[in-house]
């Protein structure tokens, strides 16, 4: 999404603060008053008189939960709604706002104060004194066109009396301390070359919100791919748990990998099964069982074992050992390298994303807008949301190679087929920008490719898979999943029921948690043909080009991927599918061609030569691999979109 980014101030009254704004004169000498709660209750607001800037003086109260304001002088035209020529030209002006969309209280010393933007009939409303003491109350208000998208506001209001405005400084400073989860101290990587080369700018352009909320950020702006990895899997747990979390300032890519250098040396998880593990013979769509016996692999060192391989390995083999205990001291750090598990550090250890990449999708789903203000916002009001991990496991990266286990981790999307030669062309025109994903994708589509892969999936119940979605409709019957039918889908947004479900409400087989024992045995369903392409997506996968997403009724936080196979089609009818998924309120998936499978993990097998995947947007080669979901494994500064 296109903003102005030096232009989002909003004043009290809604309208973006202006330079040309006139001073306005002030007689007040009202004192602070404090007012008893109801029934003689200890006194609960606080209220006084002050001028608001550009509105004009107001009752300021101090409530348990926010500020509220009403406008003591009535001026001939309204304020709230005002009428110039006949045309609306200013929003309903705001008069409350909670704390907890407060992130910072700042006192200014003496200066200017502004009359109304608007028409005052030449009066001044304060005599004769055109400055005050001043202190701004920052906050955010939800555009009006789009809720999920937050625009700043700034409250300034005036006082003569230097002791009454840093009264109210401090009172408003003492509730914000109250507010839970708000971050102290963030690690932030910069990805200067990001998206359009705007990942620096885009810093600067959020790093006064930071700074407002007296957020202190240890920033690292890289030289180079890998070197957030590389920072992350060889900083101690001690010295990265001292942080409240890291925020990538970047794109889809940038964040996974950092994700991967933040799991590969701290989540110990068993793998999931390999399709060599698959011993009955193929004979087209059949189904198995894998008993889970006690020789489980678990995820060790092996995990990096092709380091030269991949930008994201270098320097990367580091393993931690395990017997951490959950002890973080009070200023917030671990008392040993090994004291803090991934676990306990999931509570309060987050992942911000302040988009700067050609995709965003990942931003776009966790916050339903594309905007590093709303991004900075969510981060410094400590907002968080789970966030499923797809743990994937490559056995194999060529034909030829031998098994070599080797995990990477995915926060959105993992495809193969169409979507691994977009991204390996794409690669080829980094220099483009953005515009290279259309470019590639225009010419790979235009080659109509197909591939001959294996693929198996977990098979997981109807009831199992509604069960987070408390319906119970369908129970007793498996069947595949046909999401397709709008009026059954459950849209993921913030507070979302299906995600807040607990684990243990969860029926077993169905969404893991965080660790969460499979059961003794899976029965797996397999398919094998030619495919356009094979797609796992985490998460929503919503992004400017595909509006609803991949799959519009995907959860952030439910244990679940959907495995998306298009089956070798005729050209036109995979354009088809095409301008659907670029529609809003499309169907991508309602074709025949077109399979859906929700479910906790799958393998898959290259029958051809072509081996690359496309992982959170960035090119992964593997001919043979397994992946499992596991289910809120990471949390982010972010609340869920607002649909
Ligand atoms: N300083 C750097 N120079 C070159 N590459 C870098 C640098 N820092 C990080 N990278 C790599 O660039 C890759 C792409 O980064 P990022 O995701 O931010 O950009 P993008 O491709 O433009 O966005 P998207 O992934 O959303 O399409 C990451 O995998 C990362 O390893």
């Amino acid at each position: 999404m296109e903003r102005d980014e030096d232009n989002l101030l909003e004043d009290g009254n809604g309208i973006v603060v202006g330079e040309s704004s006139k001073p306005i004169q002030s007689n007040d000498n009202s004192e602070p008053q404090l007012h008893g709660g109801v029934d003689g209750e200890e006194a609960s607001c606080l209220s006084t008189t002050l001028f608001l800037d550009h509105v004009g003086q107001v009752i300021l109260t101090f409530n348990s939960d926010g500020l509220s304001w009403e406008k003591l002088h009535h001026s001939s035209f309204n304020l709230d709604e005002s009428i110039c020529l006949g045309r609306k030209v200013a929003p309903k002006a705001a008069t409350k706002i909670k704390f907890s969309d407060v992130y910072a209280v700042e006192f200014i010393d003496y200066g200017l104060v502004h009359e109304p933007n608007l028409l005052n009939g030449g009066r001044s409303l304060l005599g004769n004194d055109h400055e005050m003491y001043r202190f701004m109350v920052h906050g955010f208000q939800r555009s009006k066109t789009q809720s999920s998208l937050w625009v700043l506001a700034v409250y300034t209001f005036c006082h003569k009396d230097l002791q009454t405005c840093q009264m109210w400084v401090d009172r408003i400073n003492a509730s914000l301390n109250l507010e839970l989860g708000r971050p102290r101290n963030l690690l932030v990587f910069v990805h200067p070359r990001s998206g359009k080369g705007s990942g620096c700018r885009t810093w600067e352009t959020v790093e006064p919100i930071f700074s407002r909320a007296k957020v202190k950020t240890k920033v690292i702006v890289t030289q180079r791919a890998g070197q957030a990895l590389h920072v992350m899997t060889s900083t101690s747990n001690k010295e990265l748990y001292s942080y409240d979390g890291v925020v990538a300032v970047g794109g889809d890519g940038f964040f996974n990998e950092i994700l991967n250098g933040f799991l590969s040396s701290r989540h110990k998880a068993p793998y999931p099964p390999s399709p060599s593990d698959i011993t009955c013979p193929v004979d087209g769509n059949s189904s198995f069982v894998i008993h889970h016996g006690s020789s489980e692999t678990v995820a060790e060192t092996a995990s990096y074992q092709n380091e030269d391989q991949s930008p994201l390995l270098s320097g990367a083999r580091q393993q931690n050992g395990s017997g951490f205990s959950n002890s973080r001291t009070e200023d917030g750090s671990c008392n040993t390298d090994q004291d803090c598990d991934l676990s306990f550090a999931k509570d309060w250890f987050r992942f911000g994303i302040i988009p700067a990449g050609s995709t965003d999708a990942i931003v776009m789903c966790t916050t339903g807008a594309r905007d590093p203000i709303t991004s900075a916002l969510h981060i410094v009001l400590g907002n968080r949301v789970g966030l499923d991990i797809a743990q994937v496991v490559r056995w194999k990266t060529t034909p030829e190679s031998k098994v070599e286990p080797y995990v990477r981790y995915a926060a959105s999307f993992a495809g193969y087929g169409f979507y691994g030669d977009v991204i390996t062309e794409s690669e080829k025109f980094r220099w483009m920008g953005p515009k290279r994903y259309d470019y590639a994708g225009t010419k790979v589509f235009l080659k109509h490719r197909s591939y001959e892969a294996e693929v198996a999936y977990i098979e997981v119940k109807s009831e199992e898979k509604n069960s987070t979605l408390e319906r119970g409709r369908l129970s007793g019957r498996v069947r595949p999943l046909r999401s397709s039918n709008k009026s059954e889908r459950v849209i993921c947004r913030v507070n979302c029921t299906v995600c807040n479900k607990k684990a243990d409400e969860v029926s077993m087989g169905s969404a893991r948690s965080v660790p969460y024992p499979p059961p003794e045995e899976t029965r797996w369903l397999r398919s094998k043909g030619r495919y356009i392409s094979i797609g796992a997506a985490i998460i929503s996968c919503r992004n400017e080009k595909a509006p609803d997403g991949l799959v519009a009724d995907a959860h952030l936080s439910d244990g679940f991927l959907h495995l998306i196979l298009i089956k070798d089609c005729p050209h036109a009818l995979y354009l088809w599918h095409l301008t659907q998924l670029a529609r809003r309120g499309g169907s991508p998936l309602n074709f025949k061609f077109v399979e859906h499978h929700k479910t906790t993990a799958f393998m898959f097998t290259s029958y051809g030569t072509e081996s690359i995947w496309n992982m959170d947007g960035e090119p992964f080669q593997a001919h043979q691999l397994s992946a499992q979901v596991f289910r809120g494994l990471v949390s982010l500064f972010a609340s869920g979109p607002e649909v």
